[in-house]
C-alpha cells in the first residue's frame, strides 16, 4: 500500500482572525489558456493560487511547447508562448488533461497557433454528466472541423479557415463562454455569442484578453461581440480573488460561530449565496477590500432553501459547503442542485458523521440540527472535500478527510490558512 495524503481535523475551535483569499482558480485556468494565444512577449500572471490545477495547467502548457515558470512564493506565473508552432504537440494528453477540467480551455490556443487540436481527455470534478457539446458546436460554427475518434475516445479539431459567426450556448456555460470567446478573438470577422455566462471570472478573462489586444464587447450582458484581430501580445495581469474560496471560508466561520476578516473577498461576487447566508444568521460587512464575516454562536443557525444556478444565482460550487452548514441549522433545509445531476456524494459522508439527509435525485432535504461526530470520510470531489473539512471543524472528535488531492486541486494551503484562524487541521501523509 502506498502513502495517502489526507486532512485530519479536530473539531471544536471557533475561527477568528484574518484569512487571505486566494486568486480565483476559475479565472487563472482560462488565463493560462489565453496566454498561449500570445505570439509575442511573455505573460505575467499575479495573485495565482498555489493549487494542483494550476500545476497541471502549467504541465500542459509546457507539453504543448510553452516555457513556463511558477514562482510559488510570489504567486506569479511567467509564460512564454512565442515558440508554440509545432503541430505534433497540438495534443491534450489524457495523462495531464484528464486530471482537471480547465484543460479544455487550451483548445482555442492550439487551434489558432497550430491549426489543430487533439483532445484525449478532459477531467474535473466528477459531478455527473459534464458535456462539452456547446464548445465543439461553437468551434464548428466558426468553421473548424470537429470529428470524433470513437475507438480511442479522442476529439480532433482542425481549424484552417476560421471566420466569425453567430454562436449560442443552450445554457450559459462558464468554460463554454470562455472557450468560444478565445476561439473568436483571433478569428477574422465578427462573432456574436448569445446566452453567454455572467460569472465574474468570465469578466476577468475578458479584461485580460482585452489588454492583450482582443476586441470584445458586451461582457456581463449575456450577448458578447468579438471582432477578430490578427495577433495578441502578452501582458501582465492580477487574477481576481476566488469567490468560492471566500464563500467556503465564510461558511466555515459561520459553522464555528467565529469572526473572520477575508482579505480580498468581494461580497458582490457571492451573488445569491450572500442573501442565503444572511438569512441563516451570518453577518457580512464589507470594509473596502476586506470582508468581515461573523456569526453569533449563541443564536442557532436558521434553515434555508437554495437552488443552484449560474451567476448571480447560488453557485453550485458552494452547494456542498451549504449542505454541511445546513446540518447545523435549526430545522429542515431544502437544496436543489440544478446545474449538475451528480453532486450529492457529500450526503453519504455527512450521514456517516450523524447527519440526517434525504436525497431524491437532484433535491435534498437536510434535517437539522445535528451533533456531528468525527469519523473517516471521503473527499469525492473538490468542494465535497472542503465541505467535509467544514463538518470536521464542528464535529465531536477527529475527522479524517481523504484523499487530499481533490481539495488541493482548488484550495491553496488550506490547512495552514485554517490553522492561522485557530482551527486544528493538518494535511498529512498516512501509510
Ligand atoms: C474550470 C471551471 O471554470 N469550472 C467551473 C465551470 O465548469 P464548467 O464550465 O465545466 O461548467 P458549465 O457551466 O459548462 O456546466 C454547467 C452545466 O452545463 C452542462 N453543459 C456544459 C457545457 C456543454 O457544452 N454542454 C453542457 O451540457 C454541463 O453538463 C453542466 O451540467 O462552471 C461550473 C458551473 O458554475 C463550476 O462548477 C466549475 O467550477
Ligand atoms: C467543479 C469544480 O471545478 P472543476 O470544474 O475544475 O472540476 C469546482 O471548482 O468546484
Amino acid at each position: 500500500m502506498g502513502q495517502e495524503v489526507r486532512y485530519r481535523v479536530r473539531g471544536g475551535h471557533a475561527l477568528n482572525g484574518t484569512a487571505f483569499i486566494q486568486g480565483a482558480k476559475n479565472a487563472v485556468l482560462p488565463m493560462i489558456g489565453a496566454a498561449l494565444l500570445a505570439s509575442k512577449g511573455r505573460t505575467v500572471l499575479r495573485n495565482v493560487p498555489v493549487i494542483e490545477d494550476v500545476r497541471r495547467a502549467l504541465e500542459l502548457a509546457e507539453y504543448v511547447g510553452a516555457k513556463v515558470e511558477f514562482h510559488e512564493a510570489e504567486r506569479t506565473i511567467v509564460i512564454d508562448a512565442t515558440q508554440l508552432s509545432d503541430p505534433s504537440r497540438a495534443v491534450l494528453p489524457a495523462a495531464i488533461a484528464s486530471r482537471f477540467r480547465g484543460s479544455v480551455l487550451f483548445v482555442p490556443a492550439l487551434m489558432h497557433r497550430m491549426g489543430r487540436a487533439r483532445i484525449e481527455g478532459v477531467g474535473g470534478c466528477n459531478l455527473g454528466s459534464r458535456n462539452l457539446d456547446f464548445h465543439y458546436r461553437g468551434f464548428a460554427r466558426l468553421g473548424a472541423e470537429v470529428t470524433e475518434d470513437p475507438e480511442r475516445n479522442h476529439i480532433n479539431v482542425r481549424a484552417e479557415n476560421l471566420r466569425g459567426g453567430r454562436l449560442y450556448l443552450d445554457t450559459p456555460s462558464h468554460t463554454g463562454t470562455e472557450n468560444l470567446i478565445m476561439a473568436a478573438v483571433l478569428t477574422p470577422g465578427t462573432t456574436v455569442i448569445e446566452h453567454a455566462a455572467l460569472e465574474p471570472e468570465v469578466l476577468d478573462v475578458i479584461e485580460f484578453l482585452g489588454s492583450m489586444g482582443a476586441k470584445i464587447s458586451g461582457g456581463g450582458t449575456g450577448l458578447i461581440t468579438v471582432e477578430g484581430v490578427p495577433e495578441l501580445t502578452a501582458v501582465e495581469h492580477t487574477v481576481m480573488s476566488d469567490r468560492i474560496d471566500a464563500g467556503v471560508f465564510a461558511m466555515m466561520t459561520a459553522a464555528t460561530g467565529g469572526d473572520v476578516s477575508l482579505v480580498g473577498a468581494n461580497l458582490d461576487h457571492l451573488g445569491v449565496a450572500r442573501w442565503k447566508l444572511e438569512q441563516m444568521g451570518v453577518q457580512f460587512t464589507q470594509h473596502g477590500a476586506v470582508l468581515r464575516v461573523r456569526r453569533d454562536p449563541s443564536v442557532p443557525l436558521r434553515p434555508i432553501n437554495a437552488v443552484t444556478s449560474p451567476f448571480p444565482g447560488f453557485a453550485t460550487d458552494l452547494q456542498s459547503p451549504l449542505m454541511a452548514l445546513a446540518t447545523l441549522a435549526d430545522g429542515e433545509s431544502y437544496i436543489h442542485e440544478a446545474i449538475y445531476d451528480g453532486r450529492f456524494a457529500l450526503a453519504d459522508e455527512l450521514t456517516k458523521m450523524g447527519a440526517k439527509i434525504e436525497v431524491d435525485g437532484t433535491r435534498a432535504i437536510v434535517h437539522g440540527p445535528t451533533v456531528l461526530r468525527g469519523t473517516e470520510v471521503i473527499a469525492h470531489d473538490l468542494r465535497s472535500g472542503a465541505a467535509a473539512i467544514l463538518a470536521g471543524l464542528v464535529a465531536e472528535g477527529e475527522t479524517i478527510v481523504a484523499p487530499a488531492y481533490p481539495v488541493d486541486r482548488g484550495h491553496s494551503q488550506f490547512a495552514t490558512r485554517l490553522s492561522a484562524l485557530g482551527a486544528d487541521v493538518v494535511r498529512e501523509e498516512h501509510n
